[in-house]
């Protein structure tokens, strides 16, 4: 069998605390701790999980936008995370991010000739006449013509500047992007165009995606694979279809319930998400869902549960296999809301076809 397109190895990252005049180091932010998965070229794996716990983090440290504490991130076999600066450089070209906004970190001043041209330059792959060229290419597969390219980003509206960050991901044909929250900040249905988009991409370039969200329907739409994170670890992984049909781990079960459900229809999450994460610097001992998992028993205040296989899944909970059935309105089928965004996902597919 041939190797993964990625494969990351107990990646951890965390960040130091400094206090006091000195700026001593009095504690660290437990982002990311011993997470790992592997992508096949063409897939797409979701990270999902509540604000905080360490998704972003976790792939912006795989892309090694920020360094490492500990873990190995291989690509083609190639460990990111002991590039040299030259190297990492280089490898950038195979490995891109897309970002919930394009433009946060890029100058308004540029066109998007230059957002796009940019990454070609740098990477010595186009100029004159042929990077025109490129550019056409990238805006045409992006879905925006020959004369965007002239304008400016405050000239587009959220959808298209969307397209822009995308075309200049796509313009080192890259093997792998790390899109974070790519349409979390678009209306619903220019959400569906890009999320579509992005599959489109997929099954043209062959392009891996590691897909960071928060919203249950765009990951069911996209993923081929799910990875839920609570407070910086892997709590469940499994093929996305299996993981919405039977959630396996207490906080998966609670993330899918707590979509939100109309009260007069008498439907009740069967595991509502009660109480606050706890604080990534003081990670509750044991199992750290414990304090707001309604199935908690002793062991799971003092002992860590391993990422381990239960069925087609990998499930960190004591107890996976002796938890109640999920109710079925809950498991297999989703809140009225989340069928909505559904809906409205397929609808846009079918209209593109
Ligand atoms: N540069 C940093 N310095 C210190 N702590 C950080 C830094 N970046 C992130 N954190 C902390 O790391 C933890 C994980 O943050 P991260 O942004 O990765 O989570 P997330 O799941 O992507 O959340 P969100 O969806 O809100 O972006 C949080 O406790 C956050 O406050």
């Amino acid at each position: 069998m041939n190797a993964p397109l990625l494969s990351v190895e107990k990646l951890t990252k965390h960040f130091p605390v400094r206090r006091g005049l000195l700026r001593r180091v009095t504690g660290a932010v437990q982002a990311v701790t011993d997470i790992s998965f592997t992508l096949e070229a063409g897939e797409t794996l979701a990270i999902v999980g509540e604000s905080g716990c360490g998704k972003s983090t976790a792939g912006r440290t795989i892309l090694r936008l920020q360094e490492p504490t500990g873990g190995r991130a291989l690509l083609n076999g190639r460990d990111i995370f002991a590039l040299s600066p030259a190297e990492l450089r280089a490898a950038r070209r195979e490995m891109q991010m897309i970002f919930q906004d394009p433009f946060g970190s890029l100058n308004p001043r540029m066109t998007v000739r230059e957002v796009i041209a940019e990454p070609l330059r740098l990477h010595g792959m186009a100029s004159g006449a042929a990077l025109d060229r490129r550019i056409d290419e990238v805006l045409s597969m992006a879905g925006l013509s020959s004369w965007h390219a002239g304008r400016y980003p405050h000239e587009f509206s959220g959808g298209q500047r969307q397209r822009v960050g995308i075309a200049r991901a796509l313009a080192t044909n890259p093997r792998l992007i790390v899109c974070d929250e790519p349409v979390s900040a678009l209306d619903v249905s220019i959400q569906a165009q890009i999320v579509n988009l992005l599959q489109d991409l997929q099954a043209e370039t062959g392009v891996a995606y590691v897909f960071i969200s928060h919203d249950l329907a765009v990951v069911r739409h996209i993923a081929t694979r799910v990875a839920v994170m609570y407070l910086g670890r892997i709590v469940e992984m499994a093929e996305a279809s299996q993981l919405f049909a039977d959630p396996r781990h207490p906080y998966t079960r609670s993330l899918i319930a707590a979509a939100p459900r109309p009260v007069a229809s008498g439907r009740v999450p069967q595991v509502p998400l009660k109480g606050e994460t706890a604080s990534a610097m003081a990670p509750p001992p044991g199992c750290a869902f414990h304090p707001r998992c309604p199935f908690a028993q002793d062991r799971c205040r003092t002992d860590r549960p391993e990422l381990r296989p239960v069925g087609d899944d990998l499930v960190a909970c004591h107890f996976a296999e002796s938890l109640p059935p999920m109710p079925k309105e809950t498991a297999g089928d989703e809140s009225p809301a989340l069928a909505r965004r559904l809906q409205v996902l397929a609808h846009a597919r079918k209209e593109a076809a």
